[in-house]
């Protein structure tokens, strides 16, 4: 029977998901209307997959496994469910349907209560506000607050770049409300250094006075200063009847000592209590450059929607009215991958689960449901506390079931991570497996060169006739996946990720888009590409007062008109994602940065993407590839540690501070088992996507799979279901035009992220930047290009830098063998879209006799070997697309020299 307050806390494949989806759909049938049932997923591919299977299974019904458990659910009979179908689906397609991400469902919130916040209701979200424009506005107000010494100080301290403290910057600011139980006080430490002194000539007193003193043991008590103190090695031990001490030991030397430790870890103390401080001065400010910036500009970053949702409903006088009026639109909740969610997040949504759980709602009828398995927390990163799910549990009063059963994978690999994580999560418990599903292969393979076994093993599954949509190749970063695209490319293999599978480059979508610039610009242009995009006879279209009908129904009624639907899951999720427009506007001039995803079902190439883009996820043949690079040692400076939700207490993270004190040493403990958790989930994630074949892949030394234990083994037979070609709609092919596909400074970026040297990344940016920025390529365009580069670089480079790269670049239009390459229509920074994949050509050349030269610039003469596999893509795309004659050259602008290689 239905309960209305419920949670699943459940394993990777138990049906989480798939309980969601019979939840939402037996709400429906309970005669909920969809708009007040707010589903808010983790990320917006899981919102549209909801989407989708939501119409998917009203459609196919009869013959779905959701039935029986929606008749379980609902007490509802087979019959009724069925006759009944066809009415939910027509309203659910009519709604404004509420399921979506929780940083969009912020999003609406504020932009209704903008007002509360002093913001105009149009403002516009991204993953992150502009960090350059932010470091700049931040270092102006922070020299109009005479407070560039505390930033200069904080930097010294902390060994860190400026650039650093903008890290620790923005995860206070974060956390802002959660620190806000914590103070700060600013301390003098003199005090500590003269006593810690002072104990240590007593020290050197029994030392001095001791017949038995060895020169070793002089030497190690001569101690000038303080700063020298702390971090001798014999400071950090609880007695000193050791070692060369040991001869001359009296207990009083250990009461020195104790002296000394308490008072160096006191000094820790105040000096940690100094940075916070600072920090927190700081953080005022880069609250208020943050404001300034979305103030001037309407954009916001969704952590910045997120407190600010927070202040406008917990900050504010009318925070209950303002409560009581989203109550009043939302009756039933549902939660997907709770185990991520934040503590802020969490707080917002509070009251109105609130309202629900304790039966004084509105709807007496609400509901809750949350699911999640805590196994997979992953994003700790951004906020995500494990323990947040029995909190809420326990707060809510929530019926917690489990779901016992693997209900995705086969027999090999549900035993598989059953073996391999029962000693090492807490708590595991082992899956079931389900009668029919005895099949399954696990291998774990040993092969240092990881791109060409993975290239290997695809091949492997290829030749058994895998479909290519099934195979997932999953990676630790975004550079380990380019490298694995990259050479699968060159192997013809053809390769979806995620850059490539943007939902407005999908031809449904793009269609669509067409028809609204048509109707907005009125240029037959539009009209006709959209005819042609769909396929179908040019005819009239009718005008649209925009001014009458929403942006949504225009849209809706268009794909109806015109039977654009027919199992175009696109066109759903571009659906959903024009709610987020205000008018026709604001989507013909802002949807060249819509992110959203594509359907995945109608993209075609293996997938590659990182474990951490793959949860919720689920793939035939999975490869786990071990990480390509050893990661770097890059440990926040800042230990938080929790007790339960509540933020407890912040740590600065001290080197050889745990000997000494021991809270510090709890908080450390803590943090590196959350560390150690961190990677334990990522993995478990991984391993736990595979429905039939899962391939580990790892290497002999420093292996990310080096706290499992595994074996080179395998177990199972490997056998891949042969697909079934379909018939690929008969298309026309699109009419070349050309599109905005991001900016090249993200794939640059992505590209060099091989290379370690931050400063190499910046300075090639810069030198590609101002290349960009030349009007033509000759001497009179360098100082408007070079000023063009300060304003964007500027900030990240030195002044040698500038030079250096000016320099080059005046090279490189002096250079005669450059302008002979150069001679003809130059297009820089061409984007390139190719069997899936975006590039960008730094700078493409069409000769008038009409052959084409490609240059790509290179700062520096490493990774030579990538070059030219990259510049041999880039010709062998323009070769496929004009079938005309190409040369690509790789173009070393160097500190003293240009040189071409033709490829
Ligand atoms: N009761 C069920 N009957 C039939 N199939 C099911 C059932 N539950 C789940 N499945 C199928 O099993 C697979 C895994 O389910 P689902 O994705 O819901 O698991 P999950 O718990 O959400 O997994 P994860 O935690 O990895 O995201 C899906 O293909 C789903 O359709």
């Amino acid at each position: 029977m239905f309960k209305n307050n419920l949670a699943y806390e459940a394993s990777a494949g138990s049906g989480k998901t798939f309980m969601l989806v019979v939840r939402y759909l037996s709400l429906l049938f309970m005669q909920a209307e969809p708009s007040k049932i707010l589903a808010l997923t983790f990320t917006n591919k899981a919102a549209s997959e909801m989407s989708e299977r939501i119409v998917e299974t009203l459609e196919e019904l009869e013959s779905r496994g959701e039935l029986d458990v929606i008749m379980q659910v609902t007490g509802l009979s087979r019959e009724h469910l069925l006759a009944n179908r066809k009415k939910i689906l027509q309203e659910f397609l009519n709604s404004h349907t509420k399921i979506m991400t929780i940083d969009s469902f912020f999003t609406q919130v504020l932009r209704k209560f903008s007002l509360y916040a002093s913001l105009m209701p149009d403002f516009s979200t991204f993953s992150s506000q502009h960090e350059l424009k932010l470091m700049s506005r931040f270092l102006s107000e922070v020299s109009a607050a005479n407070k560039r010494e505390i930033l200069i100080n904080l930097s010294l301290e902390s060994k860190k770049r400026i650039s650093d403290i903008f890290t620790l910057l923005d995860e206070f600011y974060i956390k802002k409300e959660e620190l806000s139980n914590i103070s700060f006080t600013k301390i003098d430490l003199r005090a500590f250094e003269d006593e810690a002194m002072s104990a240590l000539s007593g020290l050197q007193g029994i030392v001095a006075n001791c017949d038995k003193a060895s020169g070793q043991l002089q030497g190690a008590v001569k101690v000038e200063s303080f700063a020298e103190l702390k971090d001798k090695t014999w400071v950090q031990k609880e007695s000193l009847e050791y070692w060369a001490f040991k001869k001359c030991f009296t207990l009083e030397m250990n009461h020195y000592l104790h002296t000394i430790q308490t008072t160096v870890a006191n000094h820790h103390r105040a000096k940690e209590q100094n940075f916070f401080y600072a920090l927190n001065e700081l953080v005022e400010i880069y609250q208020k450059s943050k404001k300034a910036l979305y103030m001037d500009d309407s954009e916001l970053s969704f952590s910045d929607v997120t407190s600010l949702v927070y202040e406008i409903l917990h900050k504010n006088d009318d925070s209950q009215f303002l409560y009581f009026r989203l109550d009043a639109k939302i009756e039933h909740i549902l939660l997907d991958e709770f185990q991520d969610t934040s503590v802020l997040q969490y707080k917002i949504l509070k009251p109105l689960i609130e309202e629900i759980t304790s039966g004084n709602g509105i709807f007496e009828n609400g509901s809750f449901f949350f699911v999640g398995d805590v196994k997979q927390s992953i994003y700790r990163f951004r906020g995500g506390v494990s323990a947040l799910f029995g909190e809420v549990v326990e707060e809510n009063d929530t019926e917690v079931e489990k779901l016992l059963t693997n209900y995705r994978s086969q027999k090999e690999v549900i035993e598989f991570v059953n073996a391999t994580f029962r000693d090492k999560i807490e708590g595991y418990s082992d899956q079931l497996v389900r009668k029919e599903a005895q099949g399954g292969y696990v291998e774990v393979l040993e092969n240092d060169e990881l791109l060409e076994e993975t290239l290997t093993q695809v091949q492997r599954l290829i030749a058994l006739g895998a479909d290519l949509n099934e195979i997932a190749i999953l990676c630790a970063t975004n550079g380990d996946g380019e490298a694995i695209k990259l050479s699968l490319q060159e192997n013809e293999i053809e390769v979806v990720t995620e850059t490539t599978t943007k939902l407005i480059n999908q031809r449904s979508v793009k269609a669509l888009l067409e028809y609204l610039k048509y109707l907005y610009f009125k240029e037959d242009i539009y009209k006709h590409n959209f005819f042609a995009l769909i396929s179908q006879e040019i005819q009239s279209i009718s005008s649209v007062d925009f001014n009458k009908v929403k942006l949504f129904d225009v849209v809706k009624r268009a794909i109806e008109k015109y039977n654009l639907f027919e199992h175009d899951f696109h066109l759903l999720r571009f659906l959903n994602a024009i709610k987020g427009y205000e008018d026709i506007e604001a989507l013909l001039f802002e949807y060249e940065r819509l992110d959203t995803s594509a359907a995945a079902s109608d993209l075609n190439g293996v997938r590659v993407l990182t474990v951490h883009k793959s949860k919720g996820l689920e793939y035939a043949h999975v490869i786990v590839m071990d990480r390509l690079k050893n990661p770097p040692a890059s440990r926040s400076s800042i230990i938080y540690e929790y007790d339960g939700i509540a933020l407890q207490n912040v740590y600065l993270r001290t080197k050889n501070r745990e000997a000494i004190d021991r809270s510090y040493e709890n908080a450390l403990h803590k943090e590196q088992k959350l560390v150690r958790e961190d990677s334990l989930n990522a993995l478990y994630v991984a391993f736990t996507r595979a429905r039939e074949n899962l391939i580990i892949i790892k290497k002999s030394k420093k292996s990310s799979f080096d706290l499992l234990e595994l074996d080179a083994k395998s177990s199972g037979e490997l056998q891949c279901e042969r697909v079934q070609k379909e018939k690929k709609k008969d298309l026309q092919p699109l009419e070349h035009k050309e599109l905005y596909y991001g900016t090249q400074s993200d794939i640059l970026a992505l590209e060099s992220e091989q290379a370690e040297n931050i400063n190499a990344i910046n300075f090639g940016l810069a030198l590609h930047y101002m290349l960009e920025m030349m009007s033509s390529f000759n001497k009179e365009s360098i100082p408007n290009a070079k000023d063009m580069m300060i304003n964007k670089f500027g900030f990240e480079l030195q002044v040698d830098e500038i030079e250096d790269i000016v320099r080059r670049v005046e090279m490189f239009v002096e250079n005669e063998e450059v302008l002979k390459l150069i001679d003809g229509d130059c297009y820089r920074e061409k984007a390139l879209r190719y069997k899936n994949n975006l590039r960008y050509v730094d700078l493409l050349v069409k000769h008038k006799e009409g052959s084409w030269n490609i240059l790509d610039y290179k700062s520096s003469l490493s990774f030579s070997e990538h070059h030219v596999k990259q510049v041999r893509y880039y010709k062998r795309a323009i070769e496929d697309i004009t079938a005309e004659l190409v040369n690509g050259y790789i173009c070393y602008i160097l500190a003293d020299s240009v040189k071409l290689v033709k490829i």
